[in-house]
């Protein structure tokens, strides 16, 4: 059965429908092969009532899976790439990124208010440490609710009126045909996004060479630029979900510019740099971004939120 592919998924609706697309493209590609999806929980998944950010640990929607790639039950996964941590374990790598979807994220309000028309002290759903602090250094009145859950439950939140808006990751609406529900795309002036955020990350064996050749044509070289780039950031800030930080690259091919930020939770101090080389330069830029921010202050946010969480 050498044409067969086993792909390991989560089991939420988004990443079905990310796993289902990666079957579709490597049976379109390569004639004879055929793939088949094993679905795995993780941590994330079995823990949905605590905030990402106080259930603390890297990689929670990775760890089990990354496993069952390593003793060899499955052949690849894929994942949200914003989901996977700074480094990954010995023995695996990234072995393709495909196109980024948009990497905005988007309001969805329950009045189809956009951002600016957002009443006073308006309730926004968002466990996101990177989003709130955003929202609250532009509007500091608006009043951040929890909200967990896969992407249905937390649309149901605010279409039933429990809340006025939520943030979401346009690309996920988008990809599973709920973009209708998008209020406004956010400028990504207003709302930097997570590191990685829209794109995919599928993950392999290190020499596999069988699996490497299979996902060759599934790379997109400008996002593969752009996303290491914005990788290269978040590893020399030891970035996980649990402090408030964003990066976002862009690229024409012959340069890269990226944008990164560090913000105090409470979104009084939001510390941003940005800086442009080129694009063959990418990750060295990402490091370099990261290390001004540290200096600008960002390594004294980070210290104190870590101590805080200790
Ligand atoms: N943290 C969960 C997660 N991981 C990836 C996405 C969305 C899609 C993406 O960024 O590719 C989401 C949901 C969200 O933030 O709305």
């Amino acid at each position: 059965m050498e044409n067969k592919i086993v792909i390991g998924t989560r089991g939420s609706q988004l990443a079905l429908w990310q796993a289902n697309w990666v079957k579709a493209e490597l049976e379109r590609l390569h004639e004879g092969v055929s793939c088949e999806l094993l679905i795995i929980k993780t941590k994330g998944d079995k823990i949905l009532d605590v905030p990402l950010a106080k259930v603390g640990g890297k990689g929670l929607f990775v760890k089990e899976i990354e496993e069952a790639l390593l003793d060899g039950r499955i052949d690849l996964a894929v994942h949200s790439m914003k989901d996977m941590p700074a480094h990954l374990p010995e023995g695996l790598k990234i072995g393709a990124i495909p196109e980024r979807e948009d990497p905005r994220d988007a309001l969805i309000s329950k009045n189809g208010l956009t951002f600016d028309a957002l009443p006073k002290g308006a309730r926004v759903g968002t466990s996101s440490l990177r989003r709130s602090a955003q929202l609250l250094a532009k509007r500091p009145d608006l009043q951040i609710e929890t909200l967990r859950g896969n992407i249905d439950t937390r649309l149901k939140k605010v279409l039933e009126g429990n809340m006025d808006a939520i943030i979401l990751a346009a690309a996920g609406l988008k990809r599973l045909g709920l973009g209708e529900h998008i209020t406004e795309c956010l400028d990504t002036e207003l709302m930097l996004p997570a590191v990685g955020q829209g794109a995919l990350c599928i993950e392999s064996r290190e020499n596999d060479d069988r699996i490497d050749a299979a996902l060759s044509p599934l790379n997109h070289l400008p996002t593969r630029t752009t996303v290491l780039a914005e990788r290269a950031f978040l590893n020399t800030l030891e970035g996980s979900c649990q402090i408030p930080v964003g990066a976002f690259a862009e690229t024409d091919g012959e340069t890269i510019t990226i944008r990164g930020l560090v913000a105090e939770i409470d979104g009084t101090r939001i510390l941003m740099e940005k800086d442009t080389a080129d694009s063959a330069k990418g990750e060295a830029l990402g490091i370099t971004v990261a290390e001004r921010l540290k200096e600008a202050g960002a390594a004294e946010i980070l210290s104190r939120l870590l101590e805080n969480q200790a």
